[in-house]
Parts: C-alpha cells; sequence; structure tokens
C-alpha cells in the first residue's frame, strides 16, 4: 500500500482474494466491484482495478481474484509472488464446505509463515454462502475462533443475497491496512531500531 502525493492523499491497496474453489471469491469481488451478482463467473485469474473514495480519500484498489491449485498444500496454496504483490488478504471459505475451511487454515499458516518476520499484514476470513445455512458445515464460532487465534478480521457473508457484506469487507481491510502501514511506519528507522533492541534486551533482562 502506498500513497500518491501527500497532497492528493491517494491510497493504493493490493488486495489478494484467496480461497478454494468454487467458494465465492469471484462473487465477494464482483459484488463490490458492480454492486452486482451474475451467478457465475469465468474461473480465471483476474486483477480488477477500482478507483473509489473512501472516506473522503482516493483510493485506488488493485484486486488479485485468484484461483486456488487442484491440490492444495502448505507449500502451493500462497505462491511467493501473491505474497510479495499483496498489501492485504481476504481469505473466503464456504460455510457449507469443510475442506474450504481446511484451506483457509493452509493458506492463513502460509501467509503468517512469510510475512512475519518483515511487518504485520491485514488479515480477513470470510465465511461466504450464508443464505445457505441448512447446509452449513462450519459454525460461525469456529471461523471467529480461527481469526481470533490468528490476529485477523472475520464476518460472514452472502455474496448471493447483498452487496453491503462485500463492501464491508472490502472497507475494513482498508482501514487494517492504514493502520498497520501506520505501525510499521513507527517500527522503522532509529526509533524502530532503538524500540527493538529494547525489546529484545528487555527480554533477556527477565529470563
Ligand atoms: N448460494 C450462494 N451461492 C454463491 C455465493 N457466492 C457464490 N456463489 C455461487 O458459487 C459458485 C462459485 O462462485 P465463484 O465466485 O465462481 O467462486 P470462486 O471461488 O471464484 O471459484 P473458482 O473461480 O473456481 O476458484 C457460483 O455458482 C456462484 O453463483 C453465495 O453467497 N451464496
Amino acid at each position: 500500500m502506498s500513497e500518491i502525493g501527500h497532497q492528493q492523499q491517494k491510497v493504493e491497496a493490493n488486495i489478494l482474494v484467496l480461497g478454494a474453489e468454487n467458494v465465492g471469491k469471484s462473487a465477494l469481488t464482483v459484488r463490490f466491484l458492480t454492486r452486482r451478482f451474475i451467478g457465475e463467473y469465468v474461473g480465471t485469474e483476474s486483477i480488477y482495478t477500482h478507483n473509489v473514495n473512501v472516506d473522503g480519500r482516493e483510493t485506488l484498489f488493485s484486486i488479485w481474484d485468484s484461483v486456488c491449485p487442484q491440490n492444495p498444500n502448505l507449500n502451493n496454496c500462497v505462491t511467493e509472488e501473491q505474497l510479495r504483490w499483496a498489501d492485504g488478504f481476504i481469505l473466503v471459505y464456504s460455510i457449507c464446505d469443510r475442506d474450504s475451511f481446511n484451506v483457509v487454515r493452509q493458506q492463513l499458516q502460509r501467509i503468517h509463515q512469510m510475512k512475519k518476520r518483515h511487518c504485520t499484514v491485514p488479515v480477513i476470513i470470510v465465511g461466504n454462502k450464508r443464505d445457505l445455512q441448512h447446509r452449513r458445515e462450519i459454525p460461525s464460532e469456529e471461523g471467529r475462533l480461527l481469526a481470533i487465534s490468528s490476529d485477523c478480521d472475520f464476518f460472514e457473508t452472502s455474496a448471493a443475497e447483498t452487496y453491503h457484506g462485500s463492501l464491508v469487507v472490502f472497507h475494513q481491510l482498508l482501514e487494517s491496512l492504514r493502520e498497520s502501514r501506520n505501525s510499521n511506519k513507527k517500527n522503522t528507522g532509529i526509533k524502530g531500531i532503538v524500540r527493538s533492541m529494547s525489546a529484545v534486551f528487555g527480554r533477556r533482562r527477565t529470563e
């Protein structure tokens, strides 16, 4: 995420949408971009750009709607290129598909493994297809628990039923990006080095 010119206050956010096949990644993305649910989506990888005013600030979203590998495992479920590109992540599962929840777990693990040494990175977990309650396999509490234990935000949505849910997800991620960018800034530079050293020595003294 970067700022273009202080006066313009333009914000850029690269958002990677991940999750297993058929969970509604494209539906959620297209809902946010167009307010519409069209039902069937081309199953190809796409990066969409979307210029929009959020809280009085011009914001350029680049949204990478990914395609999950056939047999996702920890090494291929998120690529290095995707991890380098993304400022923030939306991990989508279907509330009616236990396997898709497990894919989100793996993707989360991979993101934390790769990113933890560099900076904090915002992640939102989304349980989609909330309209299909009769087929629910993942209780809301389970999704929320995974999010709390991984320091992520959590929402359940129905891309089929409402626009509002997708709007809240993307706007919340933007908000978290701003916060994490500010905190990452504070932790760089000489103050950050001093803070990190005090943390290390402070901790050692208590061992
Ligand atoms: N009932 C219901 N169906 C949904 C919802 N979101 C998506 N779908 C349907 O689920 C199917 C898959 O949606 P996609 O958006 O293509 O899912 P995807 O995760 O992008 O799938 P891949 O491109 O295969 O990775 C489509 O038939 C959608 O119409 C939802 O909230 N509720």
